[in-house]
């Protein structure tokens, strides 16, 4: 068996056109959204991730604020950036990319939640918590997404999720288990005793661990969904930095379905981003037109 390739850039385009749509709209009614971003230091990844948000933002009319800040930028200094884009009526939504070497804690709970279009200030974590509406964090919504688009069986599926990362591994878990995707979640972590049975038990495996190859094939049940949210940098042989992902590429043969790294769940990342700056600008509408959206 050849795994079917879950394509998150093709998905990625196909959401730009969606959206593309409702910033129209937003626009004939006065609306213009923007996203801020605030980067701090000099992570070539980091600025990449940023670069490519903006880049996603101009291909579908939402403008862009950028704050970049130099490594030596305190935390004091990062509150001041926040509480501008705070206040800021033209940012209509923004993120801090992570990680800053800051007290992120503060620094995400500083954000005006209605503007946290990455889903991840506390108020919104605990909206997920309480099963309301609230934006959602982009990598969690990613993987879901993705796994929709391809018509992967969730409800009453079996997931592993191996990480319990505040990013990806504990919020996907509240969120699988909700009604609507109503999946049963085991949430594997460096404290599970024997990863490799919890992992061949299940229908769809989500990798967020940071472990270059952690899944291997033999650790997989024949026709699951296995998702690749890893994303170390190591060395290769020629000397050059690559992404690794946490799925080894033989899991490919057994698999049902897999999502490449890269060009699975990163792009979805940028997808759910997108789609939560415009929820964030919509809800600006008055009552009756925020009505017509949905
Ligand atoms: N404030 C945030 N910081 C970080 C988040 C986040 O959701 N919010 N997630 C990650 C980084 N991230 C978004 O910020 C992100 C990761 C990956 C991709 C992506 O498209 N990756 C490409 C490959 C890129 C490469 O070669 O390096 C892919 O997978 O095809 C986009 C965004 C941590 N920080």
């Amino acid at each position: 068996m050849t795994a079917r390739i879950l394509d998150g850039k093709a998905v990625l385009a196909t959401i730009k056109d969606e959206l593309r749509g409702r910033v129209d709209v937003l626009r004939e009614h006065g609306v213009v959204p923007g996203l801020g971003t605030v980067l701090v230091g000099d992570d070539p990844g980091s600025q990449w991730y940023v670069n490519a948000k903006h880049k996603d933002c101009a291909e579908i009319g939402i403008t862009s604020i950028r704050r970049d800040l130099p490594p030596t930028a305190t935390q004091a200094e990062v509150e001041a950036v926040i509480d501008e884009l705070n206040a800021d009526p033209g940012c209509t939504g923004f993120l801090v990319q992570q990680p800053t070497g800051l007290d992120e804690f503060a620094l995400l709970s500083r954000v005006d939640p209605t503007k946290d279009v990455d889903g991840l200030h506390p108020t919104n974590l605990g909206w997920l918590v309480l099963g309301k509406e609230a934006p959602l964090p982009c990598t969690p919504a990613g993987c879901i997404e993705l796994l929709r688009r391809f018509d992967v069986p969730i409800a009453g599926a079996r997931v592993a999720l191996v990480g319990r990362g505040i990013t990806v591994g504990r919020p996907l878990g509240l969120m699988l288990t909700r009604r609507s995707e109503n999946a049963t979640v085991v949430l594997c972590h460096t404290g599970t005793r024997d990863l490799a049975s919890e992992v061949r038990q299940a229908d769809i495996v989500v990798a967020a661990a940071g472990q270059p190859g952690l899944i291997t094939a033999d650790m997989v049940k024949p026709g699951a969904a296995v998702l690749d949210v890893g994303v170390s940098r190591i060395v290769a042989e020629d000397g050059k930095s690559k992404v690794a992902g946490d799925v080894a590429a033989d899991v490919a043969e057994v698999a049902g379905w897999v999502s490449p790294n890269p060009g699975g769940v990163g792009p979805m990342t940028r997808a759910m981003l997108l789609s939560n700056i415009v929820a964030a600008a919509e809800r600006q509408l008055p009552g009756p037109l925020l009505a017509e959206t949905r």
